[in-house]
């Protein structure tokens, strides 16, 4: 059941990147029982087809739409079509972004550019597209899903440097465009947060299981513990922070070891 006051969130319009699977789904779950009406955007057709065929099928409060982040074109008529359809754009959540598990010394340049262009410019670009075709005149909140970089992530230096890039990024923005009404905060879970897409990009679910021992709840985060911290900051009980990264990691960044051998 929903933490959160419907009222405060009926008749909102949503986007959400990456929305329809793993953590994205659950934060288009709890925007959707919150009263909003909620466009998701992702690569794959059949993803976004059955996602809307499980949690909405007999209204058109949720739509899906095919755009791949890193392709300016696609933002752009992803941003005018839902206004177009919809009127307006109160929430951008940007949660779609990935990477894949590489030391360094074998990243090729055109992984690290794929990766950098899907976590950051992909980021950079929906902001500023939704920006200039909405939240500049009718301000709006933003929030922006990285990954916990605090302390590096070997193997994912592509991912942490982007994300890095993001987290700053978002500061930066909240400056720039606070006296048009715009908000914009990051999320960062902790590396742990279990769905079946997510574990099947990394070799299952027992990988994910083997984390426990690093996080002081010896537990790992769900979906809807991050789509929680999101609906917040979306929410008006936020209406004075921007800027700002909220940690959903079960406290993990202030354990001493992460050594997952134990
Ligand atoms: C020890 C376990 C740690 C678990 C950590 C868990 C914490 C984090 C969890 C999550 O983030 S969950 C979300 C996971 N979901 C994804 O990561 C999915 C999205 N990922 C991607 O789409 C890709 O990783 C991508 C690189 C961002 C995009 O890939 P795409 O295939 O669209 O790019 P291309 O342009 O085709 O490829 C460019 C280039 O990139 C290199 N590359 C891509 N994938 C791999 C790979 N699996 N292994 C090595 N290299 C890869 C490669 O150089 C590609 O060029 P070519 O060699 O194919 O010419
Ligand atoms: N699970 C975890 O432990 C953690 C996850 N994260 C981050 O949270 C976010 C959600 O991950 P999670 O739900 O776990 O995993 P998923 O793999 O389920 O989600 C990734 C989503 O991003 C979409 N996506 C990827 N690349 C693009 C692109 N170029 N354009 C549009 N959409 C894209 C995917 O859809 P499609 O392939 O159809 O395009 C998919 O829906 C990601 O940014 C992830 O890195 C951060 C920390 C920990």
């Amino acid at each position: 059941m929903s933490v959160f006051r419907p009222l405060l969130f009926k008749n909102k319009v949503a986007l959400v990147t990456g929305g329809a699977t793993g953590i994205g789904k659950a934060i288009t779950e709890e925007l959707l029982s919150l009263g909003c009406k909620v466009v998701i955007a992702s690569r794959k057709e059949e993803r976004l087809k059955a996602t809307v065929q499980e949690l909405c099928p007999n209204s058109n409060r949720l739509r899906g739409k095919v755009c791949n982040i890193r392709k300016e074109d696609q933002i752009n008529t992803l941003i005018s079509s839902t206004l177009s359809e919809l009127g307006k754009i109160d929430y951008l959540v940007n949660n779609g972004g990935g990477q894949y598990l590489s030391p360094v010394a074998d990243i090729r340049l055109k992984g690290w550019d794929a990766v950098v262009e899907t976590n950051l410019t992909g980021t950079f670009l929906m902001c500023k597209e939704v920006y200039g075709q909405w939240m500049r005149e009718n301000g709006g909140v933003i929030v922006n899903i990285i990954l916990d970089t605090s302390r590096g992530i070997p193997m994912m230096a592509h991912s942490a440097a982007a994300r890095a890039g993001v987290d700053n990024l978002t500061k930066s923005l909240a400056v720039e465009w606070a006296a048009n009404g715009v908000r914009l905060n990051t999320v960062a879970p902790g590396g742990f947060i279990y769905s079946p897409t997510a574990a099947a990009n990394y070799g299952g679910r027992d990988v994910f299981e083997k984390a426990r021992v690093g996080i002081p709840a010896k537990r790992l985060g769900t979906t809807q513990e991050v789509a929680s911290a999101v609906c917040f900051l979306l929410s008006p009980g936020a209406s004075f922070i921007s800027g700002e990264t909220l940690k959903v990691d079960g406290g993990a960044n202030f354990f001493p070891s992460l050594d997952r051998s134990r």
